[in-house]
């Protein structure tokens, strides 16, 4: 009997160890998935926004180091919050171009001599058309009609005016304008889908007879551009608010599973230390039994005590086990739907090629400004071989400003050294931020040697800049390197001359200024 009572012990043991084991499996494997699919989210949201680009970067590295799920609190709510500061900001912007959109509609109605059927359609535009407006989409049509309206106007002025004048100055500024607004069209890049009407429209311009025309393609230009913005608004409003959800959703999912693990392990660990003091008892009384009738019916009474806690502790297990699955399950169709839209948003980014050339933190055109500018320079320079500088800059030891003072004082250092960069520059140069750390000039009509004291100048400026991290005053320093356009050069052999320049200035000392000429 005994004999049989201890197999069944072992094997109960056996049983609860195994179970305890798959117990283990599921949950790392739901943390698994859970730390997949948040590394694969905070990715794609990047850009979106510099506090939220920050949340996620700190969302990454805590999720990279394993960090423990109760920690993970106080990060998700901070980004819920800036996300539902997002969802407030957009619902300004958008009061703020409905109130724009009135002033134009009312300014529009003072004019003299709008046809009547406009007139009508302008007074019906405000006191309906504009107020039945629910999502920034309905925005496009009501910009439509109105641009519609002011085209008309000022077509009628302009008719008026040539015929009322006999001098045609607006034929002779014809040209001017024309080209302006070529360049304005070069300048945007547009969604693929309306690059049939930019091309139309750049067909137009090229066409254009006079400044009624031209009129009419900068009113089209608006429009495409009106059009792209909003589409691009609204994804990402739409976009947002899903995230908010659902980092919202798996925040108290997470929060129930640990409540609920944490319970259940409290059961467990007093059900262990129940059946240790009962073997531990069983162990001392077998010890004094004096006979072995004695000894049986301890063993026998003891074990069927035992028999019950491990049938209690396997079946508190296997509910949690299930608990577990379940939520696992929950989650799992959220994250899935969630990543259905992430990748519709995705796609939807890829095919907007409307691009932002500002760069979000420093206010300064960014990489891809640069890369459209710095062609458009070299194609020039082709043609009238005048002097051009490019000069990279890079902050030295940038990381370590990082590191000490964290990244919200990087980027604030950052954003400092870029205002005082656009201001120590003629505004004829162009500056835009390549990329992290990294700034580029091009100082058009300027040999290196010319551009060599007003660089010089420059490095001076930001060593000047009185930065002061946690009471402490801090000295910042840029390295430089530039070069001149060269006959034969291609783009990428004049930058990479630069580059060389910049390496020089870095490994000789840093605070420097090398030239390539
Ligand atoms: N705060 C902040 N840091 C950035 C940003 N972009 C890049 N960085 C950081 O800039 C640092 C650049 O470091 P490194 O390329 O190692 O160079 P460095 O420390 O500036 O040193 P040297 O260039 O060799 O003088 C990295 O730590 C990046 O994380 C940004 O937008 N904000």
């Amino acid at each position: 009997m005994v004999t049989k009572n201890s197999a069944l012990l072992e094997k109960k043991l056996d049983q609860t160890i195994k179970a305890r084991k798959a117990l283990e499996t599921a949950r790392k494997h739901q943390v698994d998935v859970l730390s997949n699919f948040a590394v694969k989210l905070s990715l794609s949201c990047k850009g979106q926004d510099v506090a939220l680009d920050n949340q996620l970067a700190k969302f990454r590295s805590a999720l990279q180091k394993g960090m423990d799920f109760e920690a993970f609190e106080p990060l998700i709510e901070s980004m819920s919050e800036t996300l539902k500061h997002q969802e407030a900001t957009n619902s300004a912007n958008s009061r703020a171009l409905q109130q724009s959109i009135t002033q134009a509609g009312k300014q529009l109605q003072k004019i003299k001599g709008l046809p009547d059927d406009g007139r009508r359609k302008l007074r019906f535009l405000l006191d309906n058309e504009l107020s039945n407006i629910n999502a920034a989409n309905d925005y496009i049509p009501v910009i439509e009609k109105l641009s519609d309206i002011y085209q008309k106007a000022l077509q009628l002025k302009v008719l008026k005016t040539q015929s009322a004048s006999d001098d045609d100055t607006s034929a002779l500024q014809a040209p001017e304008i024309a080209n302006e607004l070529m360049n304005l069209a070069n300048e945007l890049t547009f969604d693929e889908d309306v690059s049939q009407e930019v091309k139309v429209i750049k067909d137009d311009i090229n066409l254009s007879d006079g400044v009624d025309s031209l009129l009419n393609s900068a009113l089209n230009i608006i429009k495409v551009i009106v059009k792209s913005i909003s589409r691009e608004r609204q994804s990402a409003q739409g976009f947002l608010v899903s995230l908010n959800q659902t980092l919202e959703e798996l925040n108290s999912s997470i929060v129930a599973t640990t409540k609920h693990s944490q319970s259940v392990n409290k059961k467990i660990t007093n059900l262990n230390k129940q059946i240790e003091s009962k073997i531990q008892s069983l162990n001392s009384r077998t010890q004094k039994a004096t006979s072995i009738s004695e000894l049986k019916s301890l063993v026998d009474d003891e074990l069927k005590l035992l028999s019950q806690d491990l049938i209690e502790r396997e079946r508190i297990e296997s509910l949690d086990k299930q608990a577990l699955y379940e939520n696992f399950n929950k989650i799992n169709d959220r994250i899935n739907i969630l990543e259905t839209k992430v990748n519709t948003y995705k796609k939807r980014l890829s095919e907007q090629r409307f691009k932002s050339l500002l760069d979000g933190l420093t206010k300064l055109p960014n990489r891809s400004a640069f890369d459209d500018r710095f062609n458009q320079e070299f194609h020039l320079f082709g043609v009238n071989k005048g002097d051009m500088t490019l000069v990279v800059i890079d902050v030295d030891h940038f990381k370590s400003i990082n590191d000490k003072y964290g990244h919200s004082a990087g980027d604030k250092t950052l954003q400092v050294i870029a205002r005082a960069l656009k201001k120590s520059i003629r505004k004829t140069d162009f500056i835009a931020r390549y990329g992290g750390e990294e700034f580029v000039v091009l100082m058009p009509g300027m040999n290196v040697q010319h551009a060599k004291p007003a660089l010089e100048k420059l490095r001076n400026a930001i060593k000047s800049i009185p930065f002061k991290f946690k009471e402490t005053q801090v000295q910042i320093t840029i390295s430089l390197g530039a070069t001149q356009f060269k006959e034969g050069d291609t783009p990428l052999s004049a930058f990479d001359r630069a580059d060389s320049a910049l390496y020089e200035a870095k490994n000789s000392g840093r605070d420097r200024l090398c030239l390539r000429e």
